[in-house]
């Protein structure tokens, strides 16, 4: 059995960073950067008020009440620059340009807010409330990195910096195929041994949460050729960038996935010391695709995901850091482990930093309406073979 570490690390090397694509603001949430922005122009590009009120030249207001006459009316946007000679002021709103000659600006609110004298009541300190150009950012100055996942605060730094574009890492398209002849699309009665595919939808939505575009299909039946067909013509697809599976890669007489796949060298098909998620598999079809094929119950194919499939999309969206939150908590009841198997267990927190399972103690690969409780995975090594109450377990926040 490979180990749980080397298997990620295996699954991880699928994956390279996309080629950049240029786009919209509009279109920049979520995206990684692919170019590091630096400022063009001073940030902000005048000296600017930060307060409504008047622009003065300090030295005619140290003694106050002061009275001057008000020369010009400047709101926000004005490209007036009307130069203040002594004994003016100019009437001035936040964000406008400050005038020539002017050295403070004095809130509306300790004058008489007059608008062809004005009279000032209080001194205003040097340059108080005028906001210096260049005094976020200067020419050249880095202003967002290559790799920044792009958040509101980011679009809001390439706007400001005059862009209405940006060079980022194209999403990966991820296709999804699910695969079982006892699946049937939710929605429908079941017949004796049917049951509906919910890992597609897990999956689908896995690679949609992950910053992805899932192009969902299935479930599709246990016929090798068949799934043999529909992968080739995945691979064959350019816009397809990797391929994540479900089912079929056990030990089962129609392990529909390991049978189709059974004679590509580039897909290897092993067990990992890990529980759940046991049957494993992973590699590239013919033509280069990645593909990751999960085993086939439900909260294998959930974690399996978090373990190899979820930081692989990461790093095709060019992220630097791939990997969830991990968080340390303490079991507030104990559960038993694998023996020999790295253990991944669904955990909900009851206060701030206590732990329990969330699917109930055992194994509980099947539990599929329970894992819906789960906030986390509790990483448990192959060493242990035990979690007690109170022990302290490496959690993995999935919510
Ligand atoms: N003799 C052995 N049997 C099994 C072993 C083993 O080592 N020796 N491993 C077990 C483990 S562990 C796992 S995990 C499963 C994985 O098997 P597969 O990946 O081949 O998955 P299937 O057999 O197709 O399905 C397993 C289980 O999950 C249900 N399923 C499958 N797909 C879906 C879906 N899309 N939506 C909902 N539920 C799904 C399926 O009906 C089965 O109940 O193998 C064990 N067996
Ligand atoms: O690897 Mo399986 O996931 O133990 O149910």
């Amino acid at each position: 059995m490979r180990a749980l570490d080397e298997h990620r690390a295996a699954a991880l090397a699928l994956a390279a960073p996309l080629p950049a694509v240029e786009v919209g603001l509009a279109d920049a949430l979520g995206m990684v950067l692919a170019e590091d922005v630096r400022a063009d122009e001073p940030l902000p590009r005048w000296d600017n008020s930060a307060m409504d009120g008047y622009a003065v030249r300090r030295a005619d207001v140290l003694t106050v009440p002061a009275v001057l006459r008000v020369v010009a009316d400047l709101p926000a946007g004005s490209p007036d620059e009307p130069a203040l000679e002594p004994g003016t002021a100019a009437r001035i709103m936040t964000g406008a340009p400050v005038p020539p000659g002017a050295d403070a600006v004095v809130p509306i609110e300790v004058t008489d807010a007059g608008t062809t004298t004005v009279e000032i009541r209080v001194a205003p300190e040097p340059a108080a409330h005028i906001r210096r150009a260049g005094e976020d950012a200067i020419p050249g100055d880095l202003v967002l990195a290559a790799g920044a996942l792009l958040g509101p605060a980011h679009v809001a730094a390439l706007a400001s910096t005059c862009r209405s574009s940006a060079l980022v890492h194209r999403r990966p398209r991820i296709a999804v195929v699910s695969t079982g002849d006892e699946l049937v699309p939710p929605g429908t009665d079941l017949r004796r041994g049917q049951l509906p595919d919910s890992n597609s939808w897990l999956l689908a939505a896995a690679v949609t949460e992950a910053g992805a575009v899932a192009v969902r299909l299935g479930p599709v039946s246990d016929d090798p050729a068949a799934l043999l067909e529909l992968l080739h013509s995945l691979d064959a697809d350019p816009s397809v960038d990797g391929v994540v599976t479900s089912g079929g890669v056990s030990m089962g007489a129609f392990d529909v996935v390991k049978a189709a796949l059974a004679d590509s060298p580039g897909v290897e098909f092993l067990p990992v010391a890990v529980q759940p998620g046991k049957p494993q598999g992973l590699g590239r079809l013919p033509g280069g695709t990645p593909i990751w094929t999960l085993p086939g119950n439900p909260v294998s194919s959930f974690a399996s995901f978090e373990m190899f499939v979820r930081p692989a999309l990461g790093r095709m969206r060019g992220l630097a850091a791939v990997e969830r939150p991990t968080v340390t908590a303490l079991a507030d009841e104990g559960w038993r482990t694998p023996p020999g198997r790295a253990q991944l267990m669904p955990v909900r927190f009851v206060g701030d930093a206590r732990v329990v399972p969330a699917t109930g103690r055992g194994s509980g690969s099947h539990l599929v309406a329970r894992l819906a409780l789960a906030e986390g995975l509790a990483v448990v090594p192959a060493e242990v073979d035990e979690v007690v109450v109170g022990a302290s377990v490496h959690v993995l926040k999935v919510t």
